[in-house]
């Protein structure tokens, strides 16, 4: 290779790796695997090694890949936050003991512990009380995203005991549990949007969100590894980890072979094939394991690089992968009507289990995977609890396949399928007399989330519409008992529950109807949000788009899926019929309670007299507002009181944001 060509590599791939690591990192949108990546990122390395004098400072292989956004406060790291090294080969791990060897002749001890899937978090705890947590950042700073992070429940707010240092610093990777991803994509294709890609993206994503409550509803768990204090206080790594856990915090559990320490390569290679065989078993994902050395001294003699400590590094597993041929595809119909293609395959073993069906999403990913029906496809479980197909083995293609034709019809109620300008799913739009619409908005309508119904479930929804004893949510409240005892498996007292449990729904709030109705788009937050501002359901109805449009985080898909909703005689009727039957369609104001504070955020600083903070919080969404917990380009208001962060305020004033004090708060809301 030439001097200029080179050069010319180095720079290209390094502009590459700059762009996959902001996908990934700050977007949280990767375009590539995860392994395509690290081959990239090796091949620069080698690059740089041959070629020194063209590596750029600013080499991805100098830096941590992240970055801080402009959504939360940046915060300096007190020591910083690295990245490991990592490698997929057994050799290389070989390579790495034995250097440590080179530098240390005592015996090593080695802690292996799982790499968990998420995103890393560095959180701070002064006199045993949750103080900050920030991201890792660009390891330099983070983003403090404290007010996400309480809402974690594992994450304890106070320690316990008495025998932990004024001020300490933990780490840890917080990740989502696969049964919420699960759900969460399941909730999301239902209402026509597009799945997360991975629980790693959707984990870090999540931590990112300005909605500290949405925050909260994600399932997300939190595993702890590192320990940082001023003065040194344990000898090695699972001694601070025993400890941690005494504390409160949740640390692996060497019961279940999370942690283990290990003598030798032998027993490291132990611990990794165990996981390697068992991983899939675990309610998380992990990407690898991590191998630590676990004395104090001997990782402080071994040092770090500029992007990662000596004393460690990781194992990565590759992504398990299957081919198999794909015998079918067949449709189904969700809840708003919304059409998921389903790939039938030939059964094969994967990751421990038998797979039969894979998800397909859309028709857009049909037509890039350049599917056919009868060619051996690659399948790959990710976090999903159904594998994907990422792949067709083209060499395998036998010559007279066609191209798959997307289903034109509903597959229920052969209603002819319409895809909107600028959307990915296929819709039935049938949604009066498509069999799994009907029920599917029913069973939305009388959940626990919107009417609550007590006594009905999903099956007696599906024998309630199969004897014609409903076809529309209004039809409960015309329900009598004696309609219900001739039904197969209903005794006297379940009927009497369902009539009771229907009756007593009545009284449930403004916003979870609204929620019930089943609006696409309107799930419960945007709920919460239109009834606060309409106040009652015909305001609501008579609203136009740019009406909708001006409420706070109300957008135009949104906005234009509510009025086409209430365009609708039928759906306008049904809504009649449940006013009368003397449901709850407007806002019963709980004293106390105003929308002057409606759609700000609101950031609290500082220490206050006339109330505590906990009551300002109070008071802030009692009036509608919203508190978050830094200051950003969001922010509307910000009470401070005595003793407010000179950063805080440096950045409020940088992005004009208002300060007031409680006086003037107390004003505002009129108290
Ligand atoms: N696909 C893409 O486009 C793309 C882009 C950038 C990065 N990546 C992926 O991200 C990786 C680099 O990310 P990274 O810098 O976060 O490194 P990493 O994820 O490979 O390893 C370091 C991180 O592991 C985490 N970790 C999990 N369990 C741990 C444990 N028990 N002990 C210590 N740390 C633990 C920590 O958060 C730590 O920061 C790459 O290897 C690549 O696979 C992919
Ligand atoms: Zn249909």
């Amino acid at each position: 290779m030439t001097k200029e060509e080179a050069k010319s590599q180095i720079e290209e791939l390094s502009k590459e790796l700059m762009h996959h690591n902001h996908q990934y990192y700050v977007l949280d949108n990767p375009e590539i695997s995860d392994y395509d990546f690290d081959q990239k990122l090796k091949q620069l390395q080698k690059l740089e090694e041959a070629f020194p004098e063209f590596k750029l400072s600013t080499s991805p292989t100098q830096r941590v890949g992240g970055d801080v956004t402009k959504n939360f406060e940046t915060v300096p790291h007190k020591t910083r936050m690295l990245s490991l090294a990592n490698t997929y080969s057994k050799e290389e791990l070989e390579d790495f003991i034995k250097r440590i060897g080179k530098s240390i002749s005592d015996p090593v001890e080695f802690v292996c512990e799982l790499k968990y899937d998420g995103a890393a978090i560095g959180i701070t705890y002064k006199n045993g009380i949750l103080t900050r947590a920030l991201t890792r950042g660009d390891g330099t700073q983070g983003d403090d995203i404290t007010a996400n992070v309480r809402t974690i429940r594992s994450i304890p707010l106070q320690l316990h005991g008495n025998d932990f240092p004024e001020e300490l610093e933990i780490r840890g990777e917080i990740f989502m549990l696969l049964e919420g991803f699960a759900k969460l994509n399941q909730q999301r294709i239902e209402d026509g949007e597009e799945p997360f890609a991975n629980p790693r993206n959707t984990a870090s994503g999540t931590l990112k969100m300005q909605d500290s409550s949405i925050v909260a509803s994600r399932s997300l768990d939190c595993f702890l590894y590192y320990i940082l204090t001023d003065d040194r206080m344990f000898d090695n790594h699972f001694e601070s980890m025993q400890k941690a856990a005494q504390w409160g915090f949740k640390v692996p559990s060497a019961e279940k072979n999370y942690i283990a320490k290990a003598k030798n390569v032998d027993e490291i290679f132990d611990f990794i094939n165990y996981w390697e065989e068992h991983r899939h078993e675990l309610p998380f994902e992990i990407d690898g394991i991590v191998v630590k050395v676990n004395d104090y001294a001997q990782q402080d003699k071994l040092g770090f690089t500029a992007k990662s400590p000596r004393w460690a590094i990781s194992y990565k597993y590759k992504a398990e992968q299957v081919s198999t041929k794909l015998n079918s595809i067949t449709y189904q119909v969700g809840r708003t009507g919304a059409i998921t293609p389903v790939a039938n395959l030939e059964p094969v073993q994967l990751a421990g289990t038998t797979v039969k069906r894979a998800s397909l999403h859309n028709a857009d990913q049909i037509e890039k995977l350049d599917l056919r029906v009868g060619d051996h496809v690659y399948v790959e479980k990710g976090g999903e609890i159904i594998p994907k197909v990422i792949g067709v083995d083209f060499d395998q293609r036998p010559p007279d396949l066609e191209p798959v034709k997307y289903a034109t019809h509903c597959p229920e109620c052969n209603t002819e399928l319409i895809r909107k300008e600028g959307e990915a799913q296929h819709y039935c739009p049938n949604d009066d007399g498509c069999p799994p619409q009907i029920k599917g908005r029913i069973q939305h309508f009388i959940s626990r989330k919107a009417m609550d119904i007590e006594g009905m479930g999903g099956e007696t929804v599906d024998q309630f519409v199969n004897e014609g004893l409903i076809s529309n949510y209004a039809d409960l409240y015309t329900l009598q008992k004696e309609q219900l005892l001739p039904l197969e498996r209903m005794a006297e007292k379940s009927a009497q529950n369902i009539i009771e449990g229907i009756e007593a729904s009545k009284s449930i709030p403004f916003e979870r109807v609204l929620f019930g109705l089943g609006i696409r788009y309107v799930g419960e937050t945007v709920a919460k949000k239109l009834a606060r501002h309409f106040a009652n359901i015909d305001t609501l109805m008579a609203a136009s788009l740019e009406e909708l449009t001006n409420v706070d985080e109300i957008g135009s898909r949104i906005a234009e899926s509510v009025t086409t909703f209430f365009s609708d005689p039928a759906k306008v009727g049904t809504v009649e019929r449940m006013k009368l039957a003397g449901l709850q369609f407007e806002v019963v104001q709980q004293e106390g309670e105003s929308t002057k504070l409606d759609g700000k955020t609101i950031v609290i600083s500082g220490n206050f007299e006339r109330y505590s903070r906990k009551e300002i919080k109070e008071l802030i969404e009692k009036h509608g507002g919203k508190n978050t917990g830094s200051v950003s380009g969001k922010t509307d208001l910000i009470v401070a009181g005595e003793g407010m962060g000179p950063s805080k305020r440096k950045k409020a004033e940088d992005l004009g944001v208002k300060i007031i004090d409680e006086n003037e708060f107390a004003e505002l809301i009129g108290d």
